[in-house]
């Protein structure tokens, strides 16, 4: 049986680069991205006999990403992956599929003396996070976030799960939920862009956690789902969420052997292991994804 390549793809990895824009000599706009590309297409040639007349050499990603971050003003991640991928394709006849993924340290200003620093910043938990993929099929973007811990100390209860000779967990109907939440959401290839990358992000970034904190829970499965439909409840252009959760247990410390009572005060705060709840939640009539979307 003849051996053959299978599926390929190349590319520069977490390209790091900082923006400042100066909108005078001391008021400075930052943004701090990590953007990785990958591209795909007829490259056989590099493959099979070491032939690089169709490699675009990664380290020419590497210098793209950098020229086309100083466009002004800078666009949202989204626009962003859209241009590089909009390039690689449209400038190498070799390339048919471009896949941009790209993240965003988010920095806030320092409060000075005098209000919000112009040039100071300190950096903020949380990464927004966007995957751009443009190819024979079309183009398709998804958006997200990764990073952002959410705690809320009442409002949830773990009970009536099923039970076998091993199960020692006992049910609670009031327990702390925790997690850190990973999320992407993928825009309808089928529908228009949003108008505002940005205030799309927000909104549901500010939908996630709203939905988290209102929410009484009843698992963190729930949770997850309610959290995704929330979004698309409120995002008609938006086809599909993906949400990752993992659930960081707080075990109530037993005090009774110093005879104090510990009517959920004190908690144990466990790393690991810990439960992983994943789940997508869609909409019934959108046309699935491009099969490499880059969400992650
Ligand atoms: O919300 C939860 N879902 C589970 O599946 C689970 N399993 C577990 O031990 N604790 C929890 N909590």
């Amino acid at each position: 049986m003849a051996i053959v390549l299978g599926p390929n793809r190349y590319g520069k990895a977490e390209v790091r680069v900082a923006r400042v824009t100066r909108t005078t000599a001391t008021d400075h706009e930052l943004c701090d991205l990590d953007v990785s590309v990958s591209l795909s297409g007829d490259l056989a040639d590099t493959h099979l006999r070491g032939d690089n007349a169709r490699v675009v050499p990664t380290d020419t990603m590497r210098a793209v990403v950098y020229a086309f971050a100083q466009d002004r003003p800078l666009p949202a991640i989204e626009e962003f992956g859209l241009r590089l991928a909009r390039h690689f394709v449209d400038a190498h006849a070799s390339i048919d599929t471009a896949r941009v993924r790209l993240l965003e340290y988010p920095w806030v200003r320092i409060a000075g003396t005098h209000g919000p620093h112009p040039h100071a910043w300190t950096r903020a938990a949380g990464v927004r996070r966007a995957g751009v993929v443009r190819g024979p099929e079309g183009v398709e973007v998804c958006s997200g976030l990764a990073d952002v811990s959410v705690l809320k100390s009442t409002g949830s209860e773990f009970h009536g799960f099923s039970t076998d000779r091993y199960t020692t967990l006992a049910p609670t109907r009031d327990r702390i939920l925790a997690t850190t939440v990973r999320a992407g959401w993928r825009h309808r290839r089928d529908g228009a862009a949003p108008a505002d990358w940005d205030a799309s992000f927000r909104a549901a970034r500010d939908t996630l956690l709203r939905t988290f904190a209102e929410t009484h829970s009843l698992s963190l499965q729930q949770t997850l789902y309610t959290m995704g439909e929330a979004v698309l409840a409120e995002q008609e252009h938006l086809a599909e969420v993906r949400l990752t959760l993992p659930n960081h247990h707080h075990v109530e410390v037993d005090l009774s052997p110093f005879g104090q009572p510990n009517p959920g005060e004190v908690y144990q705060v466990t790393d690991r292991p810990y439960g992983l709840i994943e789940g997508t939640v869609r909409r019934g009539d959108a046309a699935p994804a491009l099969a490499d979307l880059p969400w992650e």
